[in-house]
């Protein structure tokens, strides 16, 4: 990798002592800012906490942004500076230089010592290439351990732009390759110092519209996905501050693995979610077997749900007649009309006017909860016209209208309405559709759905709720709606005194000087504000709040997702601003998308736009040739990635027979957590099962951790199912039963792939009966 100082000649010495001057320049102005602003921190809090309204804004403004300032400047310690670049000169004028790092700096004087890898100043460092330089005479990459340059790299664009002692000092290496060799450490890191020129240009993609990236494994969509969230906060910070981020990832693993990148990259509104958990109060981690996934994903379910609700809005000839003797006073008259005992009288409404009010809340198109107001105000006033009736007294609009108050406070009246016009919750509907085998046909019957499918759909009551429940509750949440006048009659209070509040938070920003650095915006100022007490961010606001509306959404592994979870995901972005990174040769779920216009076209509105990665940054080559088989045989017309890796040891089959599994596992692992280990013994090998043998297999290796917690992340050997592979990546991979990984769905050679390509150094396939004839590259490789 680097050139260090032990290889050092004049002209690279020279070099790198400037860089060094340069670099001790940048942390000691840093210093200079840490030290200054944990200074006023310490200063607004010595305050006290005495004062009016204005000064209780003034300082938790102050004091927040002071704090996350300084939470800014020590994240960046590692690695702050690490590029250059050298504009051309023009008409004998030198070119301009700049450093590039983790955040921008400038010096006393206002003149840029550092610029942020985000700025449009540093697009060129990313971009620029020999064919389109960009303006460029030479890109630098400096290496840094601590706070010492301990190599340069450079790519040189116009030999004739650099001055006589640059070029004496040119020092060519691969940056990017030393980055890749490191070993893995269970947690993604960022790449900001080698981010190449296909994934800059998907990072720094416009805001607006559905980006797609679709690229194989290991071509960094994760990772540049990731980098586009910290690029868009920067960009966009005002609008995006506001509205948050959402990162959808396939499971917890996942999002614990890159979960260290973004605040890593000093951004903290956003929030990452798998789909078990984009329904408020739900955290489902089970998926549905693939027969019963495939249904519920399909976006005929939407229609099914709609019919479920329509079910529950009964006419009183679906009802039962009343029965006293079980303590029911209300039910289905002899004409098939509504009885209703209360308060020792009979009140009714025949069957036509039931009907005729049914029907005029349907008419209404309103979410069901929302509609019930008519429907029950209506019944009401049917029930109170015929107890007035009844009572042979005249009565006007008025009375009317408190007599129907009087009767819907009284039990049976309620119950006798709800049962035909429920309030519902997307719990109790959906539980009791899949549970309730009537429903379930009555509704299905409707929605164009077979006796199998039903069938597939079919849970025990009680039952908890699973990744391919939830985006049938949100269908659920906003067919049925929430009854919210109370709400809106609230908010129509607060509005007046919250713009009073934004016009007061406009003041304090131009005040504190905050409102000229952009940092935050007077609503979001005015939001905390009426926040007061409870104090959330952004991404906590956002994660409880279903009808949340992001400014930007990122779904990763995005090929998993069904028909029916990109409806709930699009309902978060109603402006419909997503980056969506995934691999149709990857779907592993039953439901997931097979083609990217298919599953997300009617979405886009033409706005659609898909950038190809095809440069695998993390598998080498040779490992990536026993995947490029599988590849062809599941997917025949799609090219799989080119390594840039070409070390790594030569992937290997090893054949243990039947029942020998439990002698000779162990001391395969063992070796291999010994080889990856080398001098750093913090090595990461995964061992990759077919799902029904996770049990039996981990049971073999006591020292792994299993399955999706997070030890599987931290152990240096874990234990998984390639779904919980998905994304993630160890130094060391052995993949046993691959023809029980084939075998186990029809999305097998997918399950397969995934798991090949999860290695970075070594690849071991472990297999019992003959080798699947996908893996014929293997055979006789055993060693
Ligand atoms: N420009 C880069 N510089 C350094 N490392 C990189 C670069 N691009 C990607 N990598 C590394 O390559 C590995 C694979 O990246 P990533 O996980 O983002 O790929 P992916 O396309 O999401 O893969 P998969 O589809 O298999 O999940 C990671 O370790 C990432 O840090």
């Amino acid at each position: 990798m680097d050139r260090r100082q032990d290889e050092d000649h004049g002209p690279l010495r020279a070099a790198l002592l400037a860089e060094q001057e340069h670099v001790t320049r940048v942390y000691t102005r840093l210093d200079e800012l840490r030290d200054h602003t944990a200074e006023a921190v310490r200063e607004v809090h010595a305050r006290g906490g005495g004062g009016g309204f204005a000064a209780v804004v003034e300082r938790e403004v102050t004091a927040g942004e002071r704090t996350r300032r300084l939470a800014r400047l020590s994240g960046v310690e590692e690695g702050l500076c690490f590029g250059r670049i050298d504009h051309r000169a023009a008409a004998g004028v030198p070119g301009d230089t700049y450093y590039i790092g983790r955040i921008g700096l400038r010096d006393e004087n206002h003149d840029p010592l550092l610029v942020d890898w985000r700025a449009p100043a540093a697009r060129a460092f990313y971009a620029a290439t020999p064919v389109s330089p960009d303006g460029l005479a030479r890109r630098r990459h400096l290496h840094t351990r601590g706070r010492t340059v301990t190599g340069l790299d450079d790519e040189v664009f116009d030999l004739d732009g650099l001055t006589d002692s640059d070029r004496r000092g040119l020092v060519g290496e691969a940056a990017l390759l030393a980055s890749l060799r490191r070993g893995r450490t269970g947690r993604m890191n960022d790449i900001v110092a080698t981010i190449q020129a296909e994934q800059d240009r998907v990072i720094r993609s416009r805001l607006p519209g559905i980006l797609v990236v679709q690229g194989g494994p290991g071509t960094g969509k994760t990772v540049a996905a990731l980098h586009r969230a910290a690029y868009l906060l920067y960009t966009h910070r005002t609008t995006l501050q506001r509205r948050g981020i959402l990162v959808i990832g396939p499971n917890a693993t996942f999002l614990r693995y890159i979960g260290q990148v973004l605040p890593g990259l000093g951004e903290t509104d956003v929030v990452l979610a798998t789909v078990g958990e984009l329904f408020p109060g739900v955290r489902a981690t089970t998926a549905d077997a693939p027969a019963t996934a495939t249904v519920k994903g399909g976006l005929r379910m939407a229609a099914l749900i709609e019919a479920a609700v329509a079910d529950r809005q009964r006419l009183p000839a679906d009802l039962p007649p009343p029965d006293g003797g079980a303590g029911r006073p209300w039910g289905r008259d002899d004409s098939g009309g509504l009885r209703i005992t209360t308060d020792g009288m009979v009140l009714r409404a025949d069957a036509g006017t039931c009907a005729g009010i049914r029907d005029l809340a349907r008419e209404l198109r309103l979410p069901h909860n929302v509609a019930r107001k008519l429907f029950v105000t209506e019944m009401l006033g049917v029930l109170a016209l015929d107890q007035s009736r009844r009572l042979g007294r005249p009565v006007d609009d008025t009375d009317l209208r408190h007599i129907s108050e009087a009767l819907w406070a009284e039990p049976e009246v309620r119950a006798g309405l709800d049962a035909l016009w429920p309030l519902l919750t997307p719990h109790d509907l959906i539980g009791t559709l899949l549970s309730d085998p009537a429903a379930l046909r009555r509704a299905a019957g409707g929605a164009g759905f077979a006796p199998d499918e039903c069938a597939a759909l079919a849970r025990p009551a009680g039952a908890a709720w699973t990744v391919d429940d939830v985006p049938l509750l949100d269908e659920a949440a906003e067919i049925l709606g929430r009854d919210d006048s109370a709400a809106r009659r609230r908010a129509r209070r607060d509005s007046a005194e919250r713009a009073a509040h934004e016009r007061y938070a406009h003041g304090v920003l131009e005040f504190t000087g905050l409102a000229e650095d952009r940092m935050m915006a007077a609503g979001a100022l005015a939001d905390r504000h009426a926040d007061r007490g409870q104090r959330r961010t952004t991404a906590e606001r956002a994660e409880a709040d279903r009808e949340w509306a992001y400014g930007h959404v990122i779904v990763d592994e995005a090929q998993e997702l069904s028909e029916m979870a990109w409806r709930m995901v699009m309902r978060r972005i109603p402006a419909r601003s997503l980056t969506v990174v995934g691999d149709v040769a990857q779907t592993g779920a039953a439901a997931g998308a097979r083609s990217w216009t298919g599953m997300l076209g009617r979405y886009a509105n033409g706005r659609l736009h898909e950038e190809r990665l095809l440069v695998n940054y993390r598998t080498p080559a040779g490992i990536m040739a026993v995947a490029a088989d599988v590849l062809a045989a599941i997917a025949p017309g799609q090219q799989a990635p080119e390594s840039v890796r070409d070390d790594g040891d030569p992937p290997r089959a090893v054949r243990m027979p039947r029942g020998s599994l439990a002698a000779d596992l162990p001391g395969l692992v063992r070796e291999e957590a010994e080889r990856v280990n080398g001098g750093r013994a913090d090595g990461r090998v995964a061992v990759i099962v077919p799902d029904p043998r996770l049990a039996g297999i981990a049971a073999l290796l006591p020292g792994a951790a299993v399955g999706t917690g997070p030890e599987a992340l931290d152990s240096p050997v874990a234990v998984l199912t390639p779904g919980a592979a998905k994304g993630l990546e160890f130094d060391a991979v052995v993949v046993v039963d691959p023809q029980g990984v084939l075998d186990r769905s029809p999305q097998g050679g997918h399950d397969l792939y995934v798991a090949l390509t999860r290695a970075t150094r070594r690849l071991t396939v472990v297999h019992e009966g003959d080798l699947p004839a996908v893996l014929a590259r293997l055979a006789g490789t055993a060693g």
